[in-house]
């Protein structure tokens, strides 16, 4: 392995992708390999540089994975679930590290990832976030403290884009609510509420979901009981924390051992 691993940013125009990008740019232990983005994407074969509208920096998009990562050790996806999926195969055939910050995986995609960190080191969270994870172990103890008086909902917000809900985010907030109660997550989990739903029942862990403008990420974990309410709350309003987060987890996995991880892992939390 070289000193300075080379990293790939895959679906290089995106939101997260750009971030992830400059962020590469300007770490002084990485230097960006490679940036891919989809077969007949406008910026297949342009400088990367000039098609985010600045300098050249010799460096080309492509849209094949296996190419970008030859010589590469780590790859940051923030796609889509099937996109993530096959390049888990690729990742883990080009011992490469795979960072995935992809949401809207099902528990089928999720196995196939789990069968690629066989072979590789797969870094995956809903959120790369410190303050995220911090508050999924917050969510984690306050709910084992408290009893079912206090019903447990999740609000989240997001951008007018954001295709998946409810959010990976939220998810992890609820899974670590339902750790803490002892509740089966699957069982306890309800999804937003329309129409005539009945009285709310015990032991439910409800989701509720927010789109619109530009808002960047908020999560609400709220317990609330008669005649008291708390609120675990997270708002992020800069796309670079998630970035920073990715980059800190690729840099950790360098030196694992195949496995699936989680940013708590990375974190240490
Ligand atoms: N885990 C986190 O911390 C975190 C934070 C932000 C976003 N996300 C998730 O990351 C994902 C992307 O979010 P976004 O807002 O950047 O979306 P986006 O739509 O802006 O970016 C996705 C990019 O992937 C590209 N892409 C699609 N197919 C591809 C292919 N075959 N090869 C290469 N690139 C391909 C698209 O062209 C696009 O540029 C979503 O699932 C989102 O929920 C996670
Ligand atoms: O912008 C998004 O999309 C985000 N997705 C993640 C999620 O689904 O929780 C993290 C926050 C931003």
């Amino acid at each position: 392995m070289s000193e300075t691993p080379g990293i790939v940013v895959m679906g290089a125009s995106g939101r997260m992708g750009q971030m992830l990008v400059r962020e590469v740019n300007a770490h002084p232990k990485m230097r960006l390999a490679g940036a891919v983005e989809r077969p007949g994407h406008g910026w297949i074969g342009k400088d990367l540089g000039s098609a985010m509208g600045g300098q050249p920096t010799g460096l080309f998009v492509t849209d094949d994975p296996l190419e970008a990562m030859a010589g590469a050790q780590g790859v940051i996806d923030f796609t889509t679930p099937q996109v993530t999926i096959d390049l888990s195969v690729i990742a883990a055939q080009a011992r490469a590290v795979h960072v995935i910050g992809t949401t809207g995986m099902t528990d089928e995609d999720i196995a196939k990832l789990d069968a690629a960190a066989r072979h590789a080191v797969i870094v995956r969270a809903g959120n790369m976030s410190l303050g995220v994870n911090l508050l999924t172990q917050l969510t984690k103890q306050v709910a084992a403290a408290l009893d079912e008086d206090f019903d447990i909902e999740v609000v989240e917000a997001h951008h007018r884009h954001k295709v998946d809900a409810p959010s990976g985010t939220a998810l992890m907030l609820g899974e670590a609510a339902a750790e803490g109660r002892g509740l089966d997550f699957k069982e306890a989990y309800e999804a937003a509420r329309d129409g005539i739903t009945g009285a709310r029942a015990p032991g439910k862990i409800g989701f509720s979901a927010i789109r619109g403008g530009d808002i960047v990420g908020e999560h609400d974990v709220i317990f609330a009981g008669a005649g008291e309410r708390i609120v675990l709350r997270h708002l992020a309003s800069d796309r670079a924390l998630f970035a920073r987060g990715a980059l800190k987890a690729v840099l950790w996995g360098q030196d694992k051992r195949p496995g699936h991880y989680s940013m708590l892992d990375v974190l240490g939390l």
